[in-house]
């Protein structure tokens, strides 16, 4: 593909360039000097660097980002294709700040997503191009970007000091000293405006913390920590207000200025904003309708005879000029072919020099460098203190438990009040059982699905950044919450026991306490699988309840497990209800006398054995249903671990423009 272009010709519109435009002053004649100076000057700096004997830092390296042919489309079911990116070509340059604009689902996520190596994998798609930096391959360039993307998710109880320390012991250099790496974030957090709330938690819908704004700040804060110079960011002032939305925007304006490579996508800006781009790529239905310098843009549109109204915001003007009009068939017609003209002028394209691109075979991209990150014990050690303030400090959630524990106990207990030994005690004594059994397992369901499903989120983008593996993760995740979640079930049951008169004997009682917090925690891991499984958090809330109710109504007390069809044998093995169910009659009836009715009725029970024998669980013995439990608990583990190591995030590979 590449052209050959002599070096006096290279030269020519070298001297061309940097006599007559300013860097990107007419970008389509500016395109090919601008980038084969940009070579130029890489290949000087680096025969300087290896002249000098040393390698440059990534804190005074420039990034010259290019891209060419750049297309991705996507093929549904029925074979009908649909093209995101059709042959983007554009450039982004050190020092400036190029804005992606265009109206929604004109391609400016998938446009970042490419160029930042991030488009999630999907089968049927195909993403084609030329990407290079400074002339290399992205594949070399990925570790030295960030991306901030549109959704700002934390571990809502960890302070902004406490989530960039973490950030820093994961992400910087493993030489790096404790005291560089607090001067790192004392640093950033004064770059970014953020050392008033060092100490404030970042919060939730339940906990007040970070305004959005704030939340925005932290997050290109985490990205910079590792010194990226190219910064990639997701609609970055969406969901701010107007001057949070500006502030952040400074934000990114001062990068540029300190020589980072700046890329972001936005919306519809307010004109200040506007005002702040250098550069502008403006986008419409995947193709590329303008790419230059931001404030050349209105008088190339004014040429093309399209003029911006005086005191209009040329972020609207533009959205609306290159927006197709689906209201009617005519002003689709109409805007389509405002739209293609657009597309079809000479501003529409950036002509590259490609001698110097490169195709990326493959650009899985942001993974540390060898050398870079924390140690395996390093990164246990944090995951475990961070999963430990997560559920501590989580005081809304961890009072609602309690509470909700407490009322349910109060409830049952009252209901149940002291059942005595007659023989309605013991249908009575079995309901109550099952009513446990039941009330243990939803309340940590309910809580493991809630809390997953988020962290899941974060936990993906962080794996995606190589900042630790599943193992560490998981084992701290299990350390952290185990004694949390052992104090729930053991509230309610040292409200119920004794309030019902349950079994009188101290061991029963432990035993009975132990039963409910081993299923419990069996409950908590089933909230792991679905919501390691689950496509999203709703369809993970949806999964686990239903999947409880199967295990309810197998539960040992409304069908028995003897009467199951074949077919469905296997859920009362893996019903947790079941086994906690057994364990606790079993606990509780063996040795126990119940009175006669006076008639004597036949079929009473006058032992426990008898009434375990009703339910066909008189061969069973406590051990035998924890044990059974624990292999379903440790299934569940086993399942969540082995989804989240093969549910690593995936990105699509970019392929050559001229692969079929
Ligand atoms: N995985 C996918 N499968 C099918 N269509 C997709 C996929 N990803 C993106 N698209 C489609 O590609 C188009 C561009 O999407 P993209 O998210 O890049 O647009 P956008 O300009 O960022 O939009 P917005 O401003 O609304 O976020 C949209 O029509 C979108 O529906």
């Amino acid at each position: 593909m590449g052209l050959p272009v002599s070096g006096g010709l290279v030269d020519f519109a070298l001297g061309a360039a940097l006599i007559i435009l300013p860097q990107y002053k007419i970008p389509l004649a500016a395109g090919a000097a601008t980038i084969a100076l940009g070579k130029r000057l890489k290949e000087r700096k680096s025969v300087e660097a290896k002249q000098k004997g040393s390698s440059s830092t990534s804190e005074t390296e420039k990034i010259e980002l290019q891209w060419t042919e750049l297309t991705c489309t996507i093929t549904d079911k029925k074979g009908r294709s649909k093209t995101l990116l059709d042959g983007l070509q554009g450039q982004a340059l050190p020092g400036r700040l190029l804005s992606i604009m265009g109206p929604s689902g004109s391609g400016k996520t998938t446009l970042l997503n490419a160029l930042a190596g991030q488009v999630p994998q999907t089968k049927r798609m195909a993403l084609k191009g030329n990407i290079s930096i400074n002339g290399e391959p992205q594949q070399s360039a990925a570790r030295r970007q960030g991306y901030v993307q549109q959704d700002d998710i934390f571990f809502s109880q960890m302070t902004v000091r406490e989530t960039l320390s973490m950030a820093a012991a994961l992400r910087m250099p493993r030489t790096s000293t404790p005291e560089d790496r607090s001067a790192a974030v004392d640093s950033l957090m004064a770059k970014l405006g953020l050392t008033q709330s060092a100490d404030t938690i970042i919060g939730n819908a339940k906990t007040r913390g970070l305004s959005g704004g704030e939340k925005k700040r932290l997050s290109i804060a985490c990205e910079l920590i590792s010194s990226p110079r190219l910064l990639f960011l997701d609609e970055p002032t969406s969901g701010l207000d107007s001057f949070q939305a500006e502030k952040v925007m400074q934000t990114l304006k001062q990068l540029a200025e300190e020589g980072h490579t700046v890329v972001c996508s936005i919306h519809q800006p307010r004109s200040s904003i506007y005002a702040m781009f250098d550069d502008l790529l403006l986008l419409s239905e995947g193709r590329l309708v303008y790419a230059g310098a931001a404030d050349q843009a209105l008088k190339h549109f004014e040429q093309e005879g399209h003029a911006c109204p005086q005191h209009y915001n040329p972020a609207d003007f533009l959205a609306d000029l290159v927006s197709v009009d689906h209201s009617s068939s005519d002003q689709e017609r109409l805007s389509r072919e405002r739209v293609g003209k657009l597309q079809a002028a000479p501003r529409a394209s950036v002509t590259l020099h490609q001698g110097s691109q490169h195709n990326t075979a493959s650009q899985n991209s942001a993974a540390p460098e060898p050398g870079r990150g924390a140690s395996l014990g390093l990164q246990s050690r944090l995951l475990l203190r961070r999963s430990w303030r997560q559920i501590v400090r989580d005081k809304a959630t961890n009072v609602s438990r309690a509470m909700s524990n407490v009322s349910s106990a109060l409830i049952f207990g009252s209901i149940y009040w002291r059942l005595g030994r007659s023989q309605i005690s013991i249908q009575d004594r079995m309901g109550l059982l099952q009513v446990a059994a039941v009330n243990a397992a939803m309340s940590s369901l309910t809580k493991t699905l809630n809390v997953f499903s988020v962290e899941r989120s974060i936990v993906a983008r962080e794996r995606s950044k190589g900042s630790y593996g599943v193992t560490p993760y998981f084992l701290a995740k299990l350390a952290a919450e185990s004694p949390i979640g052992a104090l729930f079930p053991l509230l309610f049951g040292s409200i119920v026991y004794p309030a019902a008169g349950l079994n009188q004997k101290l061991s029963r009682f432990a035993t009975f306490l132990g039963i409910l917090t081993l299923e419990s925690f069996t409950s908590s891991s089933l909230g792991l699988a679905v919501g390691a499984v689950a496509p999203s958090p709703d369809a993970a809330m949806a999964i686990g309840p239903g999947v409880m109710v199967l295990f309810i109504v197998f539960g040992g007390f409304y069908v028995n497990s003897a009467t199951v069809p074949r077919v469905l044998r296997w859920v009362p093995r893996a019903s947790l209800i079941q086994h906690a169910f057994r364990g606790l009659c079993v606990n509780e009836f063996q040795g126990l006398e119940f009175e006669q009715s006076k008639a004597g009725a036949k079929g009473e029970a006058g032992t426990g054995e008898e009434a375990l024998q009703r339910l066909t669980f008189q061969d069973l013995t406590v051990r035998s249903t924890l044990a059974a439990q624990a292999r379903v608990l440790a299934f569940n583990y086993w399942f969540t671990y082995c989804v989240l190591k093969a549910r690593r995030p995936r990105f699509q590979q970019l392929e050559s423009p001229g692969h079929a």
